[in-house]
C-alpha cells in the first residue's frame, strides 16, 4: 500500500465478498467504538458482509454517547446487520467489570458458534480485558486459547501482520511464548514448540500468502544470541542445532538465525519506511519468529501499532483481530482510532479469499 491510499481500497487480487463475524469486545472499551466506525467506512463495507456479535441495545446505548460528542462518521446500530445477543449488567465508558468481561466472553462464543455453523467464514474480535474474563471467571489466557479450544486444535499461533502504509511491505511477526511470565518463557521455549510453531508458520505464509519459498528469521533468546554460551546457552545447547535440522528437512525454506535480538529488528524497519538499501541483504525476511510475547509485539507497535493486525493461525476458519486492547482510558471519548480494526477487517478478508482459491485449486 503505498502512502496516502487507505488501508481498505489496496487492490486485492480477488475479492468474492467474506462473511465475518465481529464479536463487540468488551462493552466498557473502545471495541463498539472501532466497530461503529469501521461499519461507517463503505471501504470496510464493501469487503464483504460484516455481521455484529453482541447487544443492540448496548450498542445503541455507546452509538448515542459517541453521536452526543458530535461524532457523525459511526453506523447507525438500526442500519447494520447484528446478531442480538442480550447480556445483564450497566456499562459506562472505562470502567470494565465482571459483567462487562463476561458480556465479551458471551459474544465470542456466539461468534464462533455462528462460524461452526457456516454461517461466517471468519471471526474478526473486537478487544476484550483479560483481567476482567478472570472476573467473569472466565480463566483464559485471551481470545486465542477460546477460538483454539473451541476449534478443537492444540497446535495454534500468534502472527502479527501489517502492511507498511510507506512502502507496501508487510510485516509479519510470529510469537513462539505469549502470555506467560517472562521468567517461565526458557522453560516453556522447547525444541519442540519452536519446531511445531515453524511449522505452522511454513504452512500459513504457503496457504494464506502464497509464499512457497519463503525467508523466516529467527530470534536469538539471550543478549547478542548468547555469544557462544558466555551469555546464555540456548543458543548453543539447542536453537541453533534446530535450526541446523529444520534447514535440512526444509530445503525450500531460508531459515536465518538465531539473530541477535538487539538488531533483529532493523532490516524490517527499513523495509517498512522503505529505506532498505540495495544488494543481497537487502531483503527482508518474509517473516519473523519472536520468542517472546514483548520481543515481538514492542517492533509491532512501535512500528505499526495503528495498522497491524493479530490473526490466530492453525485455526481451520480464519481469526483476526486488532493489535489493540480496550484502551479503557480512552472509551467513550469518540477519539478511539479504528485503523488497526480495519486492517483486521481487510486481512480476514484477504485470508479468507486466499483459502477459497488455494481450495479451488485442489478441488480441481
Ligand atoms: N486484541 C486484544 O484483545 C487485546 C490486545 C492487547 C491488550 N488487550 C487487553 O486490553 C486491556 C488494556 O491493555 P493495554 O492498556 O495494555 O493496551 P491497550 O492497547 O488497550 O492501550 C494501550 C494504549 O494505547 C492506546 N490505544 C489503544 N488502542 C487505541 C486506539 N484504537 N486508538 C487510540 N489509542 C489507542 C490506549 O489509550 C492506551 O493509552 C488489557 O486487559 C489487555 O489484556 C487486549
Ligand atoms: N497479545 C495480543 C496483544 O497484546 O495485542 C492480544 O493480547 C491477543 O490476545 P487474544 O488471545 O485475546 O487475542
Amino acid at each position: 500500500m503505498t502512502s496516502g491510499t487507505s488501508i481498505l481500497t489496496e487492490p486485492i487480487a480477488t475479492v468474492t465478498r467474506s462473511r465475518l463475524a465481529l464479536p463487540l469486545g468488551d462493552p466498557a472499551g473502545i471495541g463498539p467504538e472501532v466497530v461503529l466506525k469501521t461499519l461507517a467506512d463503505p471501504a470496510a463495507t464493501a469487503l464483504g458482509e460484516l455481521t455484529v456479535i453482541g447487544s443492540r441495545k448496548v450498542l445503541i446505548a455507546a452509538y448515542q454517547q459517541l453521536r452526543d460528542r458530535g461524532l457523525t462518521a459511526i453506523a447507525d446500530p438500526n442500519d447494520i446487520d447484528i446478531i442480538d445477543v442480550p447480556v445483564t449488567g450497566e456499562f459506562a465508558p472505562g470502567e470494565g467489570n465482571a459483567a462487562s468481561g463476561a458480556a465479551s466472553f458471551t459474544w465470542l462464543q456466539a461468534a464462533i458458534a455462528a462460524t461452526l455453523a457456516g454461517r461466517c467464514d471468519g471471526v474478526v474480535t473486537a478487544p476484550i480485558a483479560k483481567s476482567l474474563w478472570a472476573a467473569a471467571g472466565r480463566v483464559y489466557p485471551g481470545q486465542t486459547e477460546v477460538l483454539a479450544e473451541a476449534a478443537g486444535v492444540e497446535k495454534f499461533g500468534m502472527l502479527f501482520a501489517g502492511r507498511s502504509p510507506h512502502s507496501g511491505w508487510m510485516l509479519r511477526t510470529l510469537l513462539a511464548t505469549t502470555h506467560i511470565p517472562l521468567r517461565r518463557v526458557p522453560d516453556v521455549l522447547t525444541p519442540e514448540l519452536l519446531a511445531w510453531k515453524l511449522d505452522l508458520l511454513v504452512t500459513c505464509l504457503h496457504q494464506d500468502f502464497a509464499i512457497d519459498r519463503p525467508t523466516i528469521a529467527v530470534s536469538g533468546l539471550n543478549p547478542h544470541s548468547g555469544e557462544g554460551g558466555q551469555l546464555g546457552t540456548e543458543e548453543r545447547d539447542w536453537l541453533i542445532p534446530l535450526l541446523e535440522r529444520e534447514r535440512r528437512d526444509r530445503p525450500h525454506v531460508q531459515l536465518i538465525g538465531p539473530v541477535p535480538p538487539d538488531t533483529l529488528w532493523m532490516q524490517p524497519a527499513q523495509a517498512w519506511y522503505g529505506t532498505l538499501g540495495s544488494g543481497a541483504r537487502s531483503r527482508a525476511a518474509d517473516a519473523y519468529l519472536a520468542l517472546y510475547h514483548d520481543q515481538g509485539l514492542i517492533p509491532v507497535k512501535l512500528l505499526a501499532f495503528d495498522c497491524a493486525a493479530n490473526i490466530t493461525i492453525g485455526l481451520p476458519f480464519v481469526r483476526t483481530s486488532p493489535d489493540h486492547g480496550t484502551a479503557f482510558d480512552i472509551a467513550g471519548r469518540g477519539i478511539a482510532d479504528p485503523t488497526s480494526f480495519k486492517a483486521a477487517v481487510r486481512i480476514a478478508t484477504e485470508l479468507v479469499n486466499q483459502r477459497r482459491q488455494t481450495a479451488d485449486a485442489l478441488a480441481l
